[in-house]
């Protein structure tokens, strides 16, 4: 491994902060937040043996089983096809979203040396078996998969060590902690798993391949050509492997970063969906000119989170299991057209408005008064009702949400605290963030009611008011699909705030509610130096 080339591509998981089923509508948006926590593939040459006459591609998750979670492929060219294999299928089953993305990485990579070459068809092929195999003096690929320890319940981890599930337990696990099941059995916390696995493994391979060129840092802008053809083939996998065309706001977060996203058409991916898997046809080009970036039509806006301001997220355990619930709400909003369309059309303006006041705040960072009103905001209950009368409020909506019976009041206010911070347009904002999440998970209550599905049950409103009642909790919500699994919340960015939460999770009675680490990041995928990732050579070598 130290002599061959080596080459480490990460992406971070994903929190869907506002926007859940909307977004799965072109019509509108969702707001997503990537995760300081990531999942890295490492590619590097397989020794030659000189038994092995086949050329292989060794996939394996790193902190899994190794009996059970490496996923070997032969490729070979027969006649005039380039075959792919499972060597292991029998023992170990498929890895649907790890076969797709090879299969296609491989397809696409012909195509490319196709178009770029002189060499056509068959010689395509032998070229990339020539790349693959390091010119004949490798058998082949080894990629190792590993995910930050945020992605999988670490609940069993903590208990063997006699550890509460607090911020400060997690943090004292080994990186890419090794986890004694396999996938299947091996819960997972909501950060979009797959999607962060196919996007690495489809950057890490067509760039060791020299297939794309990647950005050496994180772009500044989503308009890399070869950034966005990784970006359409992740989805193209994703949703191969998915049995099903998502919204894609998860690989487009591991591809780009926290954003404002408007979804692709399906029409993009349906001439593609029904190519036939395991061999592929080397004549003319089919799927480049469908992943050609130019005829994508998503929309990726930048935004961040403002600096003091920390996204915080927890697994919740309810005992529940939650079933797809994307189905049941869609069933409902297509029989009740009209209500729905409103309801819609409400919430909407409600994500457009949190996303707004979030970049207002951000315009305001290089203010003298910034940094000391949001560290004071940090120590007090953020009161949201005195600041502007109801319908005050409701005149920046521009709707009658009174209609939805939002409940503002519940939250104690001081009105001295707030006559003195009336003048401040940070405090304020503040303020408006907070009233404005209360109001989402209001329609979000109301989308419940009226589908009958859980998105923000009565159990998460209980633990989600509780801890907006906490000083420096801004407030939070249930992420993307919602339902009893995950929670996230907004608060001011100091160790007593964090530890406040902490303490009020780690009490919490009636579901067990475990941190996660991860923090907001900006950055979406990144070309990684093995050295800089904490735990991740000696993850490697185990
Ligand atoms: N560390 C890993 N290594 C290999 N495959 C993984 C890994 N983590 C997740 N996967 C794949 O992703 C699948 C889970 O996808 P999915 O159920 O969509 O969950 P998520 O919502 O986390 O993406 C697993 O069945 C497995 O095929
Ligand atoms: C309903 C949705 O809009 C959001 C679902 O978000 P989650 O974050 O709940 O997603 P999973 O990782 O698939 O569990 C569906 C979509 O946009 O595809």
């Amino acid at each position: 491994m130290a002599t061959s080339k080596t080459t480490t591509v990460s992406s971070p998981g994903k929190v869907l902060l506002a926007g859940g089923y909307l977004v799965l509508d072109r019509e509108y948006s969702g707001l997503v937040v990537a995760t300081s926590s990531r999942f890295y593939s490492t590619v590097t040459s397989l020794p030659k043996s000189t038994a092995q006459d086949k050329v292989i591609l060794s996939v394996r998750a790193g902190q899994f089983p190794k009996e059970s979670s490496t996923w070997t492929y032969s490729v070979n060219i027969q006649n005039d096809r380039l075959v792919i294999n499972q060597i292991n299928e029998n023992e170990l089953g498929k890895n649907k979203f790890i076969f797709i993305a090879l299969f296609q990485i491989l397809s696409l990579a012909c195509e490319k040396i196709a178009t770029e070459s002189s060499l056509k068809g068959l010689d395509a092929a032998h070229e990339l078996l020539r790349r693959i195999t390091d010119d004949g003096n490798s058998d082949g690929l080894d990629i190792v998969v590993l995910a930050d320890n945020d992605f999988y319940s670490q609940r069993e981890q903590l208990s063997a060590l006699s550890l509460p599930t607090q911020i400060h337990s997690l943090s004292s696990l080994q990186p890419f902690t090794p986890l004694p099941r396999p996938i299947p059995q091996t819960n997972k916390t909501g950060l979009g798993s797959s999607a962060a696995l196919v996007t690495s493994l489809v950057a890490s391979l067509l760039s060791h391949l020299n297939i794309v060129t990647l950005p050496s840092s994180y772009p500044q802008s989503n308009s890399n050509h070869d950034l966005q053809l990784v970006h359409s083939l992740a989805q193209f996998a994703h949703c191969l492997a998915q049995g099903k065309v998502g919204s894609g706001f998860d690989v487009s977060s591991a591809v780009f970063g926290t954003h404002i996203y408007t979804r692709f058409s399906p029409s993009v991916l349906s001439p593609l969906m029904d190519r036939p898997l395991g061999s592929i046809t080397l004549s003319s080009p089919t799927l480049l000119p469908a992943l050609e970036p130019s005829q994508w039509d998503q929309r990726t806006t930048a935004f961040r989170l403002p600096k003091g301001l920390r996204l915080i997220l927890a697994d919740v355990d309810a005992g529940t299991d939650t079933p797809s619930f994307v189905g049941k709400v869609l069933t409902w909003r297509k029989e009740n057209p009209e209500i729905a369309k409103k309801l819609w059309d409400d919430l909407d303006i409600a994500n457009r408005q949190i996303e707004r006041l979030l970049t207002e705040l951000v315009a305001r960072e290089g203010q003298v008064d910034y940094d000391e009103t949001v560290g004071w905001m940090g120590e007090r209950h953020i009161e949201d009702v005195s600041l502007y009368s109801f319908s005050d409020y409701s005149k920046r909506f521009l709707v009658p949400i009174c209609d939805y019976q939002v409940r503002v009041g519940r939250i104690r206010v001081d009105m001295s605290v707030l006559e003195q911070h009336k003048e401040n347009p940070t405090a304020v904002l503040l303020y408006e963030i907070r009233l404005t999440l209360f109001i989402i998970r209001d329609f979000q209550r109301r989308m419940s009611e009226l589908s009958g599905v859980p998105i923000e049950p009565p159990e998460q409103t209980r633990l989600l008011d509780a801890c907006s009642e906490l000083e420096g909790v801004i407030g939070g919500g249930v992420p993307g699909a919602g339902g009893y699994d995950a929670l996230f919340l907004l608060i001011v960015d100091t160790p007593s705030v964090v530890s406040r939460v902490d303490d009020l999770w780690s009490g919490w009675k009636e579901m067990s509610v475990c941190p996660l680490l991860a923090k907001q990041s900006d950055g979406g995928l990144k070309v990684e130096e093995l050295d800089a990732v904490k735990g991740l050579k000696e993850a490697l070598s185990r």
